[in-house]
């Protein structure tokens, strides 16, 4: 048995909390700023609804002791402010799974972890907050976290082995799984900026903003060490192409909540990068800014 931390029991977090529970083999506390009240994870696809059952902590100040694994699930922009319960959490022999989009979790997560590893996390999956206390997890899409192979990864798998919530992959080329879930994220960015689902696809002019988007997105992610060809970019921006319509993004969820945007993260990541390597990025240089701007509102 391992005692497991979710922190930040939001739409993420609460599929890997019901993980975890779904085990029936670990001690899991939900760690938030607020009281989240009752959690329940509906799956779209089975019409299955589980309520969390675990514990909740709403303040670092009451964290009884080091935990063996912390999950990791606040946005990145919240990173630093969750740094209280990494603190109270974290301990060498801690291992932080960062589930974050994102191709900088370590950078993001280490500073705050007490020497913890920090093992980065790809989250394939598709989550929307659906009421108060409620996720609906859309899973006609996928419900994959891939990790580095490696102990930590073999480590994680074995933990959540056995729970149908997720499935955990281990890649040995992290950098390029981590720039192709990248690159949907920067063209999930069009969402929060329309305000619109994944039927902004369908039109001929957004797609080929999306498909620009990609192009100079994969020639940063190549610049980084990632093996994605430019073709890549039609393959990718037809996974939206062919999402269900009214499909989301935690980045829209926010824009359609008034919250701040994990722009940077996701998208603000390709135009830094990009001037780093000399690399134009035309889009991301009208997409990052009307981003920022919206996350500012
Ligand atoms: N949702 C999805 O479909 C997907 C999300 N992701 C990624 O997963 C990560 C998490 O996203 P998602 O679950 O959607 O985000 P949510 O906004 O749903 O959840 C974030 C949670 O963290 C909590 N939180 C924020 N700061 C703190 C803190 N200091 N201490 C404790 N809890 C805190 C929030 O609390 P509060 O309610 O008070 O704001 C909220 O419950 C992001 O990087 C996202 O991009 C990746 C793939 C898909
Ligand atoms: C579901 C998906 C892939 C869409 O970008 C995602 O990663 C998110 O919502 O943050």
């Amino acid at each position: 048995m391992a005692d497991i931390a979710v922190v930040g029991p939001g739409a993420i977090g609460s599929v890997a909390a019901l993980a975890v529970q779904q085990t029936g083999r670990h001690a899991v506390t939900l760690c938030a700023r607020r009281d989240p009240g009752a959690i329940r994870v509906v799956d779209d696809v089975t019409g299955e609804v589980t309520d969390l059952t675990m514990p909740v902590l709403t303040s670092p100040a009451k964290v009884d002791g080091p935990a063996d694994w912390v999950l990791l699930a606040v946005k990145a922009h919240q990173t630093d402010g969750a740094a209280g319960y990494l603190g109270a959490l974290c301990t060498p022999r801690t291992t932080v799974v960062a589930l974050q989009n994102g191709v900088e979790h370590v950078a993001r997560v280490a500073p705050h972890a007490n020497d913890a590893r920090v093992l980065p996390a790809i989250v394939w999956i598709s989550a929307e907050p659906t009421g108060p206390g409620e996720v609906t997890v859309r899973n006609n899409i996928s419900s994959l976290l891939q990790v580095p192979a490696g102990p930590e990864g073999e480590e994680f798998a074995k933990l959540l082995d056995g729970a149908p919530a997720v499935e955990v992959e281990l890649v040995s080329d992290f950098t390029t799984a981590a720039w192709r879930k990248l690159t949907t994220n920067a063209i999930a960015g069009i969402m929060a900026a329309t305000g619109r689902r994944a039927a902004v696809y369908q039109r001929e002019d957004v797609k080929e903003l999306a498909l620009g988007l990609a192009r100079e997105t994969l020639a940063v992610a190549r610049a980084e060490g990632a093996q994605l060809p430019e073709e890549e970019a039609e393959a990718l921006v037809g996974i939206f192409e062919r999402m269900d319509p009214d499909i989301g993004s935690s980045i829209l969820f926010d824009r359609l909540a008034g919250r701040e945007l994990e722009w940077d993260a996701r998208n603000g990541v390709v135009r830094r990068l990009g001037r780093r390597h000399g690399i134009a990025t035309p889009v991301s240089d009208v997409l990052v800014p009307v981003l920022a701007a919206a996350s500012d509102g």
